[in-house]
């Protein structure tokens, strides 16, 4: 966000203090890793997305920025494709995913609400190119993510019952071997 930090005109992660979701408990060596080494990485779109949020109320639940560094650093070490955002607010974890994630890879981002992302995130998400990728789905956590182990298990049982992969309706070869 671009707000003053200290009244120094510096700026700050989220807040105008140390971050929430810290580990550092020195706002001084904070500041200096933001301004080193967090800010001068950080994509421009996400750079906005974090300056836009900033005005939420609600602004101190996003992600710090140096914590979304980290976990694209671990989403491009693990060579990820798929990812699951489970609390998406405006999407500013959401994009930093995103981003990291190949051109071909998709987020399962689920929330009770998208007001804050429809309102804030969703506009530069769509500037930055990457809403391809995202399958938002509205809904409490737990009964979305179970909704997903069925889809997967449906699927799998379907693959196994028909491997050529056709219609059920149509495949006699499967059929057969799975009547046989
Ligand atoms: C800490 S914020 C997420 C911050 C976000 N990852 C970011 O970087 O800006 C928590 C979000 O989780 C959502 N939420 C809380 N409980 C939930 C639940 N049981 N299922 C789905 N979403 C939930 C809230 O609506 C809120 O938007």
């Amino acid at each position: 966000m671009a707000s003053a930090g200290a009244g120094e005109g510096k700026e700050t992660a989220a807040g105008s203090s140390l971050h929430s979701k810290t580990l550092l408990k020195s706002q001084p060596l904070y500041q200096y890793i933001l301004e080193s080494t967090v800010f001068p990485r950080e994509p421009d779109c996400l750079r906005e997305l974090r300056v836009a949020t900033a005005t939420h109320p609600m602004a101190g639940m996003a992600a710090s920025p140096d914590e979304v560094q980290l976990l694209q650093l671990l989403i491009e070490i693990l060579g990820a494709k798929n990812a699951i955002e489970v609390g998406v607010f405006t999407g500013y974890s959401l994009l930093a995913t995103a981003l990291a994630l190949p051109d071909d890879g998709k987020i399962v981002a689920i929330d009770v609400t998208r007001e804050s992302y429809d309102q804030i995130g969703s506009p530069v998400i769509e500037k930055a190119g990457v809403a391809h990728k995202i399958d938002f789905r509205v809904g409490l956590a737990l009964p979305v993510l179970d909704q997903m182990v069925a889809e997967v298990m449906n699927r799998n049982l379907y693959s196994s019952a028909f491997p050529c992969a056709r219609n059920a309706s149509m495949c006699r070869c499967c059929r057969g071997a799975v009547q046989g």
